[in-house]
């Protein structure tokens, strides 16, 4: 049968975009959505996200990686799927979602798109690194050689190391640049390499570097392969709320496969 679909990219983070309001989308089938996802016999992207109708809020995002495999929470695929709402002209510029991980707020100003991310309440700080779960879960470690270091072998011995072996993190290699603003670059699970961007990635390292008080800003930017991002969040009691990641969300093509 043929496939109807729409590519779209957040700072380089690519995704194919199903609209499933209809429900016709084979959702178990995990060899079809990582042949969809292949960049060479496939359509290419790091991740495919389905749009489908919601009882109570404007949609419900439905995330997987390119293995495959539906995941956690992605955040720069949020901020597309705002996009390809908007375009499809389910909602305008401001809409309340579900996704995996609970319900977003999310709107649309010119050409970014801000997403309020999930309130993180624990952050476990190591000697050599911190892990938080921004939605989806985030290792996050510093990194002075960043531009020529090698993301995939390093970052696939974190996930597939102890303490998270199978269930696996993602992975963040981190340069402090100035007091509001990180370089980052990101071993994505699932995808199994490096992505240009990652969303709860980026939320994950501007939350990890104020509270291991690198930095005492509450809007921080952050530089990825794919461009640039913003995150910023209220501090209450430990707990960071009211946090957004803000930043591009582009349509790229449409077509049948
Ligand atoms: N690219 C995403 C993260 C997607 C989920 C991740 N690969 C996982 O399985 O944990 C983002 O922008 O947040």
């Amino acid at each position: 049968m043929k496939q109807e679909f729409y590519k779209y990219q957040g700072t380089g983070n690519d995704f194919v975009m199903i609209d499933n309001r209809q429900q016709t989308f084979d959702k178990n089938n995990t060899k079809h959505v990582a042949f969809l996802c292949d960049r060479r016999f496939g359509i290419g992207a790091d991740g495919l996200i389905l749009l489908e109708n919601h009882d109570v809020y404007d949609f419900k995002m439905v995330y997987y990686n390119s293995d495959g495999n539906e995941s956690t929470m992605c955040g720069n695929g949020g901020r597309c799927l705002v996009a390809f709402a908007r375009d499809l002209g389910v909602i305008t510029n401001e809409t309340v979602f579900e996704a995996i991980d609970g319900v977003h707020h999310a709107a649309i100003e010119g050409d970014l798109v801000k997403l309020q991310m999930v309130d993180v309440k624990t952050i476990e700080k190591y000697d050599h690194h911190t892990f938080l779960d921004t939605g989806s879960p985030h290792h996050v470690q510093f990194e002075e050689h960043i531009d020529t270091f090698d993301i995939k072998t390093k970052g696939a011995k974190i996930r597939y190391g102890a303490p998270y072996n199978e269930t696996g993190s993602n992975v963040n290699f981190v340069k402090k640049i100035s007091d509001d603003t990180f370089t980052v670059r990101t071993y994505e699970r699932g995808v199994e390499n490096e992505t240009l961007s990652c969303g709860t990635g980026v939320t994950a390292v501007a939350i990890a570097m104020h509270a291991r008080k690198e930095t005492n800003n509450n809007v921080i930017n952050l530089n990825v392969q794919g461009g640039d991002l913003k995150v910023s969040f209220e501090v209450d009691n430990g707990i960071y709320k009211n946090v957004w990641l803000i930043g591009p969300a582009k349509f790229v093509y449409q077509g049948t496969i």
